[in-house]
């Protein structure tokens, strides 16, 4: 008899969910089952004894992965989510290091800092050294730090050949100093120092070693060199290490991801099994073929084979609008109807390739009243209102992070001026101390005593929360620090607000989850993948870019912006290595689609400040156009009174409907809310047919036949 946990599983899956305890790689395309092989080789190990949950260690791709990776394990057996090691390669170094703060020279209470706090730290920094902005950018200069950090090199390691490179090289190393002043990390430096506290603690490390017998690796085409080292380390003491990938998703080369790695790995954990799943279960047949063609045409690919025992399903519809603002539109109209049909709203994505692009779509779905929500946009942590709630929490449990202070010392304004500030910060730096202990010491010029009261006002906090909880601290941090009456007095306030309550039902829901403790809440706030979004339960349209979507599926899925220099990037045009990169990010964008795909362009559109006038993307000409349903081309815009009759308005390669649904393209129909139209096209066989209908001035529409209740009028 197969065990419960095996079932459904075809033999290739199963053999690799079974495979004995030595390295593997799992090499295998878009909804190949990869990530469900990988849970249920977790499940496996534990329910058959073979290892216990502290021998596991499991490396995702996002926060939300990890967390719906623990739910599934969940469900097939009991578990202790906080003593299995899932999560992604930050998470869990952040966890290791928190355990080993000691060893890995950081103080107790080390902060995360996000992308944006390590820019404005790099922005004070190179103000500090005198340094101009236009001669070191600061975006530059910090994917430089990152850059290094990421190949494993410290400011010693780098080499520089002349002027400007050892300017930066001094950079570096300043800025190592100040993060090391003020007991800060980037992300970067939470893989370097777990790395480089596995390498040089010996004993620790062995503990590691002896402790992870299996480590599982999901989405591993897009591990960089230092996580592979890292990886490497960890499993250095005979670790069996479960690597699941595909080459063709691989989409961070312009990260340091390296799909080299796939071959490092199986050579330098003698990996002889490498099993191919070539049945994809996610998407219909001709999602798939579309899928297929485009990568097809990749030369660098290691080459794989995908089928699916699905139907060939919905043609794609292409939708080109004139602009921006016609593009979200449509998305507006199709999703509502979407809806309509019974479609969750949670199932259906929106993916664009850069995240300026959400503005527009965003405010369309705002005004039309329908629920969002942006995933890796501006994320709930990065708020302004919530960063500067965080920074006092920041400030009472670590004052020496400047970037907290000089964030909220005159926020809500105080009295302090930038020269006040200046002098501050130069004292701090003459004396080697941080901008707190430069306020503790006084004698800040004109404005010394309200500095002073600043500090007092901290201390006071400081003292209170020893005694409170996590939200409770929230709540008298954003009442004390000025901040409720601040955005009280505010025009609009009220949203910022709304979000500081929020921040606390999610220290809320974070204690109850996890620890009392402050230090750990920052740490989840700085990794966070902005699950607090939208409330929780509520349904809500997905938007994203494709990058954050990957490893996701959905019911529906909208590639938006399919415009040359759009996607594929500008950056790419030229670079056939970045064309491919390109191409393989549109990829992913296809493979999440189950059962509808939906294309679009607009030929303007404001992006920076400025008008574009774009082609069609080359994907859409390199898809198979028989996949293809353009929608609009040559038609009056959605929404637009028809002038065309309708056999105009129908593409050539329509089908007849079934005879017994009584319908025939021209047919004239009723419906209950749109009122009447006249059918121009069909699509579908079996059980859920749908036709499209031209309702006039409410626009063109397409229903499910089954639910729609049309009433044949002629
Ligand atoms: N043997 C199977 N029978 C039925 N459904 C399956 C089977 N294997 C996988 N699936 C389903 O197929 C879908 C894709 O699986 P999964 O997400 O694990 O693929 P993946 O290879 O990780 O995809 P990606 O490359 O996009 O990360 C999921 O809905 C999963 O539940
Ligand atoms: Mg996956």
């Amino acid at each position: 008899m197969t065990h419960p946990l095996l079932e459904g599983l075809n033999p290739e899956q199963l053999a690799a969910v079974t495979l004995p305890p030595r390295s593997a790689l799992i090499l295998a395309g878009a909804g190949s089952g990869k990530t469900r092989v990988l849970t249920s080789r977790i499940a496996w190990l534990l329910s058959t004894g073979q290892v216990g949950q502290p021998g596991i260690l499991a490396v995702t791709f996002t926060n939300k992965a990890a967390k719906e990776m623990l739910t599934r394990i969940g469900a097939l057996m009991p578990i202790n989510p906080r003593g299995l090691w899932v999560g992604t390669f930050h998470g869990l170094c952040n966890r290791m290091l928190r355990l080993h703060h000691r060893d890995a020279g950081l103080p107790e209470a080390f902060q995360i800092m996000d992308s944006q706090d390590q820019l404005s730290a790099i922005k004070r920094l190179l103000k500090s050294l005198n340094l101009d902005d236009d001669k070191f950018p600061p975006r530059e200069v910090g994917h430089y730090i990152n850059g290094n950090k990421e190949e494993g090199r410290r400011p010693a390691e780098v080499e520089a050949w002349d002027e400007h490179s050892r300017q930066l090289r001094a950079i570096y190393e300043e800025y190592d100093r100040q993060c090391r002043r003020e007991g800060v990390v980037d992300f970067a430096e939470l893989l370097l120092r777990c790395y480089e506290l596995l390498r040089d603690h010996g004993p620790l490390r062995e503990h590691y070693q002896g402790r992870f017998r299996h480590v599982l690796v999901d989405e591993f085409q897009d591990t960089n060199r230092l996580q592979y080292r890292w990886l490497k380390l960890l499993a250095g003491g005979g670790a069996a290490v479960f690597a699941v990938g595909d080459d063709d998703q691989s989409i961070y080369a312009f990260r340091g991801a390296n799909v080299g790695n796939m071959y490092d790995f199986q050579r330098d954990f003698a990996v002889d099994t490498v099993i191919r799943l070539e049945q994809n279960y996610r998407s219909h047949g001709n999602i798939l073929d579309a899928a297929n063609a485009l990568i097809g045409r990749n030369r660098s690919r290691l080459g794989k084979n995908l089928w699916t025992a699905e139907a060939a399903g919905e043609p794609i519809r292409v939708f080109d609008a004139a602009s921006d603002f016609e593009e979200a539109h449509f998305l507006v109209e199709e999703v509502r109807q979407l809806e309509r049909d019974g479609l969750p709203l949670g199932d259906i994505a929106v993916l664009y390739r850069s995240n300026a692009q959400s503005r527009v779509l965003e405010h369309a779905l705002f005004t039309a009243g329908i629920a969002y929500r942006v995933y890796g946009g501006l994320r709930f942590f990065e708020r302004q209102e919530i960063k500067h709630a965080l920074a006092y929490l920041r400030l009472i449990t670590n004052s020496d992070d400047d970037n907290a202070l000089l964030r909220v010392i005159n926020f809500p304004t105080r009295g302090i001026g930038n020269r006040t500030l200046e002098t501050l910060q130069e004292t701090a730096r003459v004396t080697g101390t941080s901008v707190w202990q430069a306020a503790c010491s006084g004698g800040a010029g004109r404005s010394a005593a309200s500095v002073a009261r600043f500090v007092q006002l901290i201390e006071a906090m400081r003292a209170t929360a020893a005694n409170l909880s996590l939200p409770d601290i929230i709540r008298l941090v954003v009442e004390q620090s000025g901040l409720l009456q601040h955005y009280q007095s505010e025009k609009d306030g009220q949203e910022r607000l709304d979000n500081l309550d929020q921040l606390a039902i999610a220290a809320l829901t974070f204690v109850s989850e996890n620890d009392d403790d402050a230090t750990a809440f920052l740490a989840h706030a700085s990794l966070e993948a902005g699950d607090h979004q939208a409330n929780p339960g509520q349904a809500a349209l997905q938007l994203m870019t494709v990058h954050a979507a990957k490893g996701l599926e959905f019911h529906t899925v909208f590639i938006t912006g399919l415009e040359e220099g759009l996607f594929p990037h500008d950056n790419s045009l030229n670079d056939p290595a970045n064309l491919e990169e390109e191409r393989r990010l549109m990829y992913v964008a296809i493979t999440r689609a189950r059962r509808r795909l939906y294309l679009s362009l607009a030929q303007s559109r404001m992006l920076h400040g400025q008008t574009r006038f774009s082609l069609a993307s080359r994907f859409l000409d390199e898809l198979p156009q028989d996949l293809l349903r353009w929608l609009n081309r040559g038609y009056p815009a959605v929404g637009a009174v028809p002038h065309s009759s309708p056999s105009q308005v129908t593409p050539a390669s329509r089908r007849a409907p079934p005879a017994e649904s009584g319908l025939r393209i021209g047919q004239t129909v009723e419906h209950a809310k749109f009122g009447v139209g006249v059918v121009v096209d069909y699509e579908g066989q079996g059980a859920n047919p749908n036709v499209q209908v031209n309702f006039g001035a409410v626009g063109i529409k397409w229903l499910a036949l089954q639910y729609a209740k049309l009433k044949l009028l002629d």
